[in-house]
This record gives C-alpha cells, sequence and structure tokens, in this order.
C-alpha cells in the first residue's frame, strides 16, 4: 500500500513513550560484505557483492605492500588502481611497522606472515595475497580470526614446478652438479660419475595435485613407470594419464625414485622420516620440489649413509635459507637448489599477474575465485543469491534492534522456506551475512564471510539453521528467511513470536528485499533506508497521522504496510522511510494516542 493511498484509511487512540524509540548507531566500521543495490527506480545500476570492501572511506587509492619480488606485468595492474609499496627484504619488525598503513599484503614463500602481523595491521589490512601455491608461511586462522581474506595464485607456476622437479631428477641420476663442480675444479672423472638411468624405473609420486599430474606425465615420456599417491585425488584421472593409485606403503616399497609433491599440514610435516625411509628400497632416489618440512631432514641424512637413500634432490628446506653447515645440503650425494620451482621468466610474469588479478579484484569487493580462508561459492550460485545476500543481513540487523538492551543475544535460529532440496541450497552466504547484521549494530567488530562463523562462536552467539521443505516450483532458490532471537526480551513487545522469541521474515520480491513478518503480525515492507514499527488501535486515519508528522519533518516514505490481528483490533504499521527522523519527530509519532509501542530500526 502507498503511504499515500494508506493515509486515508485508520485514526487512533491509545499512548506511548519514548521508552519504546530506538536511535541505534550502526558501527563506523567499513561494510565488510555489502551489496550495492540500486534504489528503486535506479534498475540500470549494477548490483555487486562484496566481500571486502576497504575503500578508505574518503575515497584515495588503497595502499598494496608487496614484500617480495614480483614481475613487472602484476605491478603495473596494481599500480593501475592502488598505490604501491614495493619493499624488499624488510625484518619482520619493519612489516609490521608498515603493515599499519596498507590494504592488502603481497608475499611469496619468504615472508612469514604470522600472526603479529595482523595485530599490527590494526584492522586495515583486508586481504594478502600469496604470489604462488604454498600457503604454510601464512598463518590462516590468525587471518579469519581477523576477517582477513587470503588469497593464492595456484596455477601459474605449476609447470615450472614439474619441470624443476623432472630437471633434478635427471640431474640427480646423472650426477650433473657433482660432475660440474668437479671439472671447474680441474678434475676429470669419468667413472666416478656413472650414473642410472631412468628409462623402466618406477616414480612413485606423492601428492598427485597440479605438480604431481604434470611431473608424472613428463615421466611417462621418459620411459618411466608412474605410480602415484594421494587420499584425495580420483583414480580416474590417474588412469587417464596411466598411472595407478596406490597405497602410501606400496609407493614406499615399489619406487625406485619417490617424487614429492604434497602440501605441508599438520598431516604431511615430517611424513618421511626414519620408519617410513625403512619402508623403501635400498637404493631409492628422492626429489623434493614440495615443501621441505614434509622430510625429516635428519633422517634422511641418516638413510643417505645408511644407503637406504641413493641420492636426493632438494630444492626446498624446512628452514630457508638452510644453515651453510647443513649436514643434508652438504651431502655429497645430495644435490641443491635454492627454492627456483617457480622461478621462471614465464611462471613470475604468469604468477604476478594472478595474484594482481585476485588482489585488485578483491579489493574491488569481487569473491576471489582463489580465496583460501573463504567458502567457495559459485558465481552462478552467487548471482542466484544477491538479494537473499541483502535480505539476510538486513534481517539480522532488524532483529538485534528489536532486542531489549541488557539481554545478551546467544541464539539465533534461522529457517529457510524453499522448495529447493537441501543440496540444491548453499546457505553458508546467507548464515555469514545473518550473523553480521547480528554483531555489527552491537559490536564494534567487523564481520564478513570469512571470519562470520569464528567470530559467531568467538561471541557465543549460537547459530541453528532448519530448513523447510516447501511444494512447487524450485525456481527461485528460497521463499523466505526467518531469523528467531531467543532468551532475550525485545524493546518492541508485538516482535515477539507465540513462543517468545524475536521474530522478524522477509523475503525477496522482484529483487527487492521484504520484510514480510514481524513476530506474529504480516506486514509488507521494503527493506531499504530505516523503519518504523508502530502497534496501534486499528482505526481509521493513523496512517494519515503518522504519515503528516514525517512529511512535516521532510522524511521521505518510501513504503508503509499494515498488518493486523482483525478489524478494529490491534494492527502493526512498518513505515519505510528514506531518511532519519529527529528525535522530536520520533516523540511526536510516540505521543500519537492510539500507537501503544514503537521503534525506529536502521538498516
Ligand atoms: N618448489 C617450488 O617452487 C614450488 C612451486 C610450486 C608448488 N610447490 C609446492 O608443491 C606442492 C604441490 O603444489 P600443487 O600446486 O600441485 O598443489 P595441489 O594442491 O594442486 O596438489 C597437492 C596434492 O597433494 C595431495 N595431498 C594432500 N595431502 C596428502 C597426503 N597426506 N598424501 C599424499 N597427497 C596428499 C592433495 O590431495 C593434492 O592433490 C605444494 O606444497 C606447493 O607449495 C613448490
Ligand atoms: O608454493 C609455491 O608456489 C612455490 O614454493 C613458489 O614459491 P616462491 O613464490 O617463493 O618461489
Amino acid at each position: 500500500m502507498s503511504a499515500t493511498a494508506a493515509a486515508s484509511s485508520s485514526i487512533a487512540v491509545a499512548t506511548n513513550s519514548l521508552r519504546n524509540v530506538t536511535l541505534s548507531s550502526r558501527s563506523p566500521l567499513p561494510s565488510a560484505i555489502s551489496v550495492a543495490f540500486p534504489s528503486r527506480g535506479r534498475n540500470t545500476l549494477q548490483r555487486r557483492l562484496v566481500l571486502v570492501s576497504c575503500s578508505t572511506g574518503d575515497g584515495s587509492k588503497p595502499t598494496i605492500l608487496v614484500a617480495e619480488k614480483l614481475g613487472d606485468a602484476g605491478i603495473k595492474l596494481l599500480e593501475d588502481v592502488a598505490n604501491v609499496d614495493c619493499s624488499y627484504n624488510m625484518t619482520p619488525e619493519e612489516l609490521n611497522i608498515k603493515i599499519s598503513l596498507c590494504d592488502a599484503l603481497i608475499v611469496r614463500s619468504g615472508t612469514k606472515v604470522g600472526r603479529e602481523v595482523f595485530e599490527s595491521s590494526h584492522g586495515r589490512l583486508k586481504v594478502v595475497g600469496r604470489a604462488g601455491v604454498g600457503i604454510d608461511n601464512v598463518d590462516l586462522s590468525a587471518a579469519t580470526e581477523f576477517g582477513c581474506l587470503v588469497v593464492n595464485a595456484p596455477t601459474a607456476n605449476t609447470i615450472a614446478a614439474a619441470e624443476h622437479g623432472i630437471a633434478l631428477m635427471a640431474a640427480m641420476a646423472r650426477n650433473v652438479a657433482q660432475a660440474d663442480a668437479s671439472v671447474k675444479a680441474g678434475e676429470w672423472k669419468r667413472n666416478k660419475y656413472v650414473g642410472v638411468s631412468l628409462v623402466g624405473k618406477t616414480l612413485a609420486v606423492l601428492g598427485f595435485g597440479k605438480v604431481g599430474t604434470e611431473v608424472a606425465r613428463r615421466a611417462k615420456g621418459l620411459g618411466m613407470r608412474v605410480i602415484a599417491h594421494d587420499p584425495y585425488a580420483p583414480a580416474d584421472r590417474a588412469h587417464a594419464i596411466g598411472v595407478d593409485l596406490v597405497s602410501f606403503d606400496e609407493a614406499l616399497a615399489t619406487a625406485d625414485f619417490i617424487s614429492l609433491h604434497m602440501p605441508l599440514t599438520p598431516t604431511t610435516s615430517k611424513i618421511l622420516n626414519d620408519e617410513t625411509f625403512a619402508k623403501m628400497k635400498k637404493g631409492v632416489r628422492i626429489v623434493n620440489v614440495a615443501r621441505g618440512g614434509v622430510i625429516d631432514e635428519d633422517a634422511l641424512v641418516r638413510a643417505l649413509d645408511a644407503g637406504i637413500v641413493a641420492q636426493a634432490a632438494l630444492d626446498v628446506f624446512t628452514k630457508e635459507p638452510p644453515a651453510k653447515d647443513s649436514k643434508l645440503v652438504q651431502h655429497e650425494r645430495v644435490t641443491v637448489t635454492p627454492h627456483l620451482g617457480a622461478s621462471t621468466m614465464e611462471a613470475q610474469e604468469g604468477v604476478a599477474i594472478e595474484i594482481a588479478e585476485a588482489v585488485v579484484g578483491a579489493l574491488n569487493g569481487e569473491l576471489a575465485a582463489t580465496a583460501v580462508n573463504a567458502p567457495m561459492v559459485s558465481a552462478e550460485v552467487l548471482t542466484e543469491l544477491k538479494p537473499y545476500v541483502v535480505l539476510a543481513e538486513k534481517l539480522g540487523r532488524l532483529a538485534v534492534q528489536l532486542v531489549a538492551g541488557g539481554s545478551g543475544v546467544k541464539n539465533a535460529k534461522i529457517t529457510y522456506a524453499s522448495a529447493r532440496a537441501t543440496d540444491d541450497l548453499d546457505t553458508r552466504l546467507l548464515r555469514a551475512m545473518i550473523t553480521k547484521g547480528i554483531i555489527e549494530p552491537i559490536s564494534d567488530v567487523y564481520v564478513n564471510l570469512v571470519n562470520a562463523d569464528f567470530t559467531a562462536k568467538q561471541r557465543g552467539l549460537r547459530l541453528s539453521e532448519e530448513r523447510v521443505l516447501l511444494d512447487g516450483s524450485p525456481e527461485s532458490p528460497l521463499e523466505t528467511i526467518t531469523v528467531q532471537l531467543s532468551n532475550v526480551e525485545s524493546k518492541f513487545a508485538s516482535s515477539l513470536s507465540e513462543s517468545g522469541e524475536v521474530k522478524v521474515e522477509g523475503k525477496v520480491k522482484d529483487g527487492v528485499p521484504h520484510l514480510t513478518k514481524v513476530g506474529s503480525f504480516e506486514v509488507d515492507v521494503t527493506l531499504e533506508g530505516s523503519i518504523i514499527l508502530c502497534r496501534q488501535v486499528d482505526q481509521p486515519g493513523m496512517i494519515g497521522t503518522v504519515g503528516s508528522i514525517l512529511g512535516e519533518s521532510n522524511v521521505n516514505v518510501n513504503f508503509m504496510s499494515v498488518g493486523r490481528i482483525a478489524p478494529r483490533k490491534q494492527a502493526i504499521m512498518a513505515i519505510g522511510v528514506d531518511d532519519i527522523p529527529s528525535k522530536e519527530t520520533l516523540k511526536k509519532i510516540g505521543e500519537i494516542p492510539a500507537v501503544e509501542e514503537f521503534v525506529f530500526l536502521k538498516l
């Protein structure tokens, strides 16, 4: 019902006081997840999901700190949109000082991005870009806790790493490095450096991901028999290139060469150790271009000395650079390179572009495809859920503002009513937005998709989700979303459901989020601007009276609806306003005799 049409239909009695007026102040922090949403009538404006908004507020460019050498093409992309500070070789202390002035940080594997970096940034750091694959140098739980998105560049250096693995394997088998040093030292020892052939040998690839697969392909081309162990890799992908997936123990027991290609995780840490070396074929040769930490380096020295391992070729070390007197590095049968796997001209340009695009995208508010610490939501799902994302945040925001001060919000129940099967509806994004809506108005915590679950848990807010399966067409992802906060008192008694929870429900109509229910009262008001909810005696003239007070104060009404239990009994009037009414204006509404209670809610 429009404000004008509605204005002619009611009038009222009863009283109220300013006890019920809430001039809630919204957190001044920048919105972490928001949606640029067009006002009605301006539908040509593009809607965009903002995962991480790090606008400086004054419209100035964000600042990106590049802490390690990055290819020129990437730097250029960054410079188009940001102030770029390339400060290589910083000490940890220097990094901690600089970081408080930066919105994004880009590193390679040589910079440790620990908890103290996030703490030192005082909330400004919104994106960490890892220009490469391995993210073991970034404290992901601290990043998540601080709401900082971590993105990596997972594809551009795959071939370079695989080629380096093959280069090391061939060089090791033919003693290239040792023979080279010997010739340069004036020697000519043709018998000492007799090698072994690759053809016909069994190579076990441990970690059959991107690099492992490319190594396997190349090794097949060299005439090797290739087996692989990877608990998470699909067997058909391996079979497609003629590789058998085997158990870890079988790989160890069968291989003449073992090439490591798994990430460093608590499970893979020191996966090659005294016990596992003992299971290997005598004379095995090891290649590691993954991470130094997947091998117990002292155990490898012992295995080399015991003759279990004939040779090793290592690009990566537990501590980089390794100690000058490292027994492993100095071992005669070990070939080493200084973490060069990704270091080709081509890979570095590719990585630089890949990470620059990911970081710029994140700063521009796009959901990053290479996000490491945020749930992946596909582009199609995202497009479909956009209006529901806005609805979800606003329902959370409304619900929490209806809670009387002093009652801690500990339990939120979210109900999604949909004709879609549970598996076809990804609610993580919606849950994160409801969490954001509930937490931000009552704290100075900044909530986004990255840290929503963590923040809720930390604040003791339990969210439960329920699905109501509706009949009908699953064309639209959701019919309604309901948010209920239990064990709280309300500053607007009419918002309590029959079972005593603060309850709000909404739906999306023509792409626009609407509030459709408050407590047990049906309403219908667009969730734009702010809302005044009034409970009044249902009588003619009420809408006109409230409308006039707002009009006199130059407050534009964008939508109004009245929901009632029965004619001439109680009604709830929901008024959407574009402008924030002054305290005096709200006081006048409260003084209308028919108004029993009312509340002003900022969206
Ligand atoms: N030396 C370098 O410069 C260089 C360059 C690129 C990548 N890397 C490293 O190589 C490794 C692989 O990179 P990627 O791009 O192929 O990553 P990826 O994620 O594509 O592949 C890793 C694979 O390891 C598997 N895996 C996980 N745990 C395992 C376990 N316990 N046992 C066996 N397999 C396991 C995963 O299922 C996955 O298939 C990473 O550690 C990365 O940091 C090093
Ligand atoms: O994980 C990776 O991508 C590689 O180890 C490359 O690391 P780098 O960027 O430090 O060379």
